[in-house]
């Protein structure tokens, strides 16, 4: 759980003033009778990465496989990488990579013919497209495995072979679907810093993905995808703002500043063995300003106070329809 006085984003999303990777406006997509996207809007920065969250089913993939020009929409317009995806496919596949939940991997092939296959298919020149096999098969650590058969590989060794296949054209934009869906914590953590190297590099991320402490800890900005709508889109702590449960946490060493405060601030629940006040607060600048106007009138001085906001899964109940909103502060500080 974050917690911090003032939250903020954990960096400023590169780009936010300048251009954007992908724009969509009112993208539609239907299977028969079935809506998937229901007209959804989208503005992803250079240089960042966005999380496409939702439930089974909700049409993340569907998004993926429309912005990476692998089917149609239906209506809407998009640009991905200053081309109109619908006018100017080809030039919005030679600017992206994609891996998908189906990896690209032949199995039967090593690791190396599998990335040399690939820099073939970016008609990069033999001797080109050796160096870029060796440089990108090391970086993912899979130089010592690179001559064995690709199905001989681990789940997270054959993610990073896919990753570094994608790399091989050297994409500016990245569609990452659900990319460490099935790895244990380990390979998912590598994989999350591979991600974060790609950034720094200043590729973007489209990422889609269950799990939502992997967008809380990759993504600049996060949308929820529900019933074929964009139900909520900001910054990890934008969307936790948006239910209730967060609190203030103000905690004293000495028992009769905390009593004190106790008695005069009301709706507040007590932890007396810790010292500890929780007041209900949306985390906002607003409500932080007026609390603490209110502890220095009333000259009350506590030695801590941190702000918790609710987590990305109370987010993901209350937004995709869970029942009721199903928050349970838990008090983990990062
Ligand atoms: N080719 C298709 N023909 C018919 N229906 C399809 C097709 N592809 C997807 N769908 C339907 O569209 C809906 C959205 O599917 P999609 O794979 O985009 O969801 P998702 O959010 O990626 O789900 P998951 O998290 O399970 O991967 C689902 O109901 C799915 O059954």
């Amino acid at each position: 759980m974050a917690s911090s006085v003032m939250p903020t984003p954990r960096r400023m999303a590169a780009g936010d003033s300048g251009s954007a990777a992908i724009s969509v406006v009112g993208l539609r997509k239907s299977y028969g009778d079935k809506t998937v996207l229901d007209g959804i809007d989208l503005r992803i920065p250079a240089g960042s990465v966005f999380a496409l969250l939702g439930p089974n089913g909700a049409g993340k993939t569907t998004a993926v496989k429309i912005l990476s020009t692998l089917i149609t929409a239906d209506g809407g317009q998009a640009q991905v990488a200053g081309r109109d995806l619908s006018a100017d496919p080809q030039a919005v596949r030679a600017a992206i990579g994609v891996t998908g939940q189906f990896s690209a991997v032949d199995g039967l092939i090593t690791g190396e013919e599998n990335m040399l296959l690939m820099a073939d298919l970016h008609h990069l020149p033999k001797r080109e497209g050796r160096r870029v096999t060796a440089e990108l098969l090391e970086r993912f650590d899979l130089t010592e495995a690179a001559k064995k058969p690709a199905s001989t590989y681990s789940g997270g060794m054959k993610r990073r072979l896919d990753i570094a296949m994608t790399l091989v054209g050297d994409p500016r934009i990245i569609f990452l679907d659900e990319p460490t869906t099935g790895l244990d914590p380990r390979s998912r953590h590598n994989m999350w810093q591979i991600i974060r190297e790609l950034v720094s590099d200043g590729v973007t991320v489209f990422l889609t993905t269950q799990y939502l402490e992997e967008a809380d800890e990759l993504a600049d900005r996060i949308a929820v995808l529900n019933d074929g709508k964009i139900a909520a889109e900001g910054t990890a702590e934008e969307l936790k703002r948006l239910i209730p449960g967060g609190h203030v946490r103000l905690r004293f060493s000495d028992p009769a500043t905390y009593e004190n405060a106790a008695t005069a601030l009301r709706e507040t629940q007590r932890d007396d063995e810790a010292l500890i006040l929780q007041v209900p607060s949306d985390g906002s600048q607003r409500e932080l300003r007026s609390l603490l106007d209110w502890l220095d009138a009333t000259g009350i001085e506590a030695d801590e106070l941190t702000v918790h906001t609710p987590d990305l899964d109370d987010v993901f109940f209350a937004l995709t329809g869970g029942a009721g909103v199903p928050h349970q502060t838990k008090e983990d500080v990062r």
